[in-house]
């Protein structure tokens, strides 16, 4: 029999890439980004020019095609793969990322008559401006015993799909009204390669981000009765359609896609998956013990468990939510590469920017060189990871970022070592709270972008935590896990797997190279981590809201 292959799709925040996977041994033999050309949209929206609010993000529904469209035949083709030998697709997507679609699955916002509608577009994973719904929902949910919040770790967080929900309905009850259902983006993106007028939903943004239970099921109409009466019935209208686990075939290619894709059509298509999640299995994890941390934009933590825990600020513990058989714990930080970033574009000098320039390097790069010369501590400096609020253990978008310790001589370096240092204490938070709580953490493997990117941030990691850490050796985990996804869904009977865990064995790969602690820097660190503990709970626990009085101010002299 002829080798086989499989696609794995995954829809990052600013682009989507393609990877042609071969199933025996998970060689990536060839892969392709689109970015996103209308990429995040979070000022105005396209054609019309409707400014949005702060907090927005949002995006554009057909630049998620595009990907299938261009990164899929560039990959076939530069593989020289026979799309006979193709057997299956699987995609992975940011999270909670949604859409309001009509009763055809066609994206609101591609009617011409609602496109000037900033809530008909699709609503980004980082669209924080449902956070007065989610504040409501965490207060109505704890006053009437839900017993769903400790499964969220006590919070429903502004980013998941019920707040959006309830936005929409509070600020355009007519695109609530003409909405047929709400979506995760990747299962409507699964829905235009398979046809199918019955959408399928996963499991896995079901239980993490729209309060799905196995068991239980949706939390009860009462419930979101108490929230709001028009919302009483949403989970059986625009919530509705069948939950179907991980790995499962939501149906099979199109004819019409076939042909865009350069695919031959009838090839299973996995339901849907999220890019941290899919990761796991990508990186070989299939079980507890092992943390993995989904490193790009942000940092999304993921780990397996035999017994549900609670755990303080975790995004979610859903079961079979990663791997079928245990319980699967996320937790977050919502922006990471996001604060390098900002501080590259927007906080350093035009010298650096120059001496990159003339070096022949990027600023990142540069950046990293010069505050490698540094030992832990010599900065001075020390930093709260919150740019885009904290997502895990405080769950709160309000909160902003904070550096302490600035001199007449502190140089651009040390700011940006402060940075990624602030970061890992973040994931030290996560650890921590996993790890005192029953959800062991014995090592931490690595996969995304910084990773690849940045080898200083990477030991600071490991000194912070105290932990070895792997680094994946696949350049897109996420993507060969959904590959792999892909495989499931096309079975060994089609020359690819029948559960995950077979396929991780044989197509998942670990670099020899692992970053491990350095003992007098886990001593600097440790001394570190307990004065960025009590600024942590200073500035994030009530003692001093200054932060969230600072944005009330300024909301009043924005209005
Ligand atoms: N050398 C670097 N060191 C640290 N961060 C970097 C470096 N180069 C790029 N970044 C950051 O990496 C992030 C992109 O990560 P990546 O994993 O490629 O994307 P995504 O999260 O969208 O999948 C950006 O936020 C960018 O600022
Ligand atoms: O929230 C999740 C997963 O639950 C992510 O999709 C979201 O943080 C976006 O991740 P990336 O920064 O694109 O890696």
């Amino acid at each position: 029999m002829s080798k086989k292959y499989a696609i794995g799709v995954d829809y990052g925040t600013e682009s989507g890439r393609a990877v042609l996977v071969d199933l025996s041994d998970g060689t990536e033999v060839a892969d392709h980004v689109t970015p996103y050309p209308h990429n995040v949209i979070d000022e105005k929206l396209p054609n019309s020019g409707v400014k949005l609010e702060y907090d927005w993000a949002l995006q554009h529904p057909q630049d998620y095609l595009d990907v299938l469209t261009r990164s899929v035949p560039a990959v076939v083709q530069a593989s020289g793969v026979d799309p006979a030998d193709i057997i299956g697709l699987g995609i992975d997507f940011t999270a909670c990322t949604m859409l309001p679609v009509d009763a055809q699955g066609q994206p609101l916002c591609f009617n011409p008559e609602l496109a000037n509608q900033p809530h008909s577009w699709v609503k980004l994973w980082k669209h924080h401006a449902a956070q007065d719904e989610a504040n409501l929902i965490n207060e109505i949910a704890e006053r009437r015993g839900e017993d769903f919040l400790p499964r969220y770790g006590g919070k429903i967080s502004s980013e998941w799909m019920i707040a959006k929900v309830w936005q929409i309905l509070n600020e355009a009850p007519d695109i609530y009204e003409q909405t047929d259902r709400f979506l995760e983006a990747t299962d409507w993106v699964v829905s235009q390669m398979t046809g199918a007028s019955d959408i399928v939903r996963n499991s896995c943004t079901a239980g993490y981000k729209a309060i799905w239970h196995k068991k239980k099921g949706f939390p009860s109409n009462e419930f979101f009765k108490a929230l709001d009466p028009r919302l009483e019935n949403v989970t059986q209208t625009k919530l509705r359609g069948e939950v179907v686990a991980l790995g499962t075939k939501a149906g099979e290619l199109t004819e019409s896609m076939a042909k865009l894709m350069g695919l031959q059509p009838g090839i299973a298509i996995a339901v849907g998956n999220v890019d941290a999640h899919a990761a796991v299995p990508g990186v070989g994890v299939v079980t507890p013990g092992k943390l993995v941390m989904a490193m790009g934009t942000s940092i999304c933590h993921m780990l397996l468990g035999t017994e549900e825990r609670e755990v303080e600020g975790m995004c979610g513990v859903v079961e079979d939510g990663i791997i079928p058989g245990y319980l699967g714990y996320e937790a977050g930080q919502s922006a990471v590469g996001d604060i390098f970033a900002w501080y590259v574009e927007q906080g350093v000098p035009a010298y650096v920017q120059a001496a990159a320039e003339q070096e022949g390097t990027n600023v990142h790069e540069w950046l990293e060189r010069h505050a490698s010369a540094y030992k832990p501590g010599e900065t001075g400096l020390l930093a709260l990871d919150w740019w885009n609020g904290n997502r895990s253990v405080l769950v709160d978008t309000e909160l902003n970022g904070l550096i302490l310790g600035y001199s007449l001589l502190t140089k651009p370096e040390e700011v940006y070592r402060s940075l990624l240092e602030a970061t890992a204490f973040g994931t030290r938070k996560i650890v921590d709270a996993f790890h005192n709580n029953g959800v062991e953490v014995q090592e931490l493997y690595a996969c995304g972008g910084l990773p690849q990117k940045n080898r200083l941030l990477m030991q600071i990691y490991a000194d912070v935590t105290n932990r070895e850490i792997k680094v994946a050796d696949s350049k897109q985990t996420p993507a060969l896990g959904a590959a792999m996804f892909g495989a499931v869904a096309a079975g060994a009977a089609n020359g690819g797997y029948d559960s995950i865990v077979d396929a991780a064995q044989k197509m998942a790969r670990v670099r020899k190279d692992t970053f491990k602690p350095i003992p007098e820097n886990v001593v600097v660190y440790e001394k570190l981590y307990q004065e960025y503990s009590k600024l942590h709970d200073y500035f994030g626990r009530g003692e001093n809201d200054v932060m969230k009085r600072l944005r009330a101010i300024r909301e009043e002299a924005r209005h």
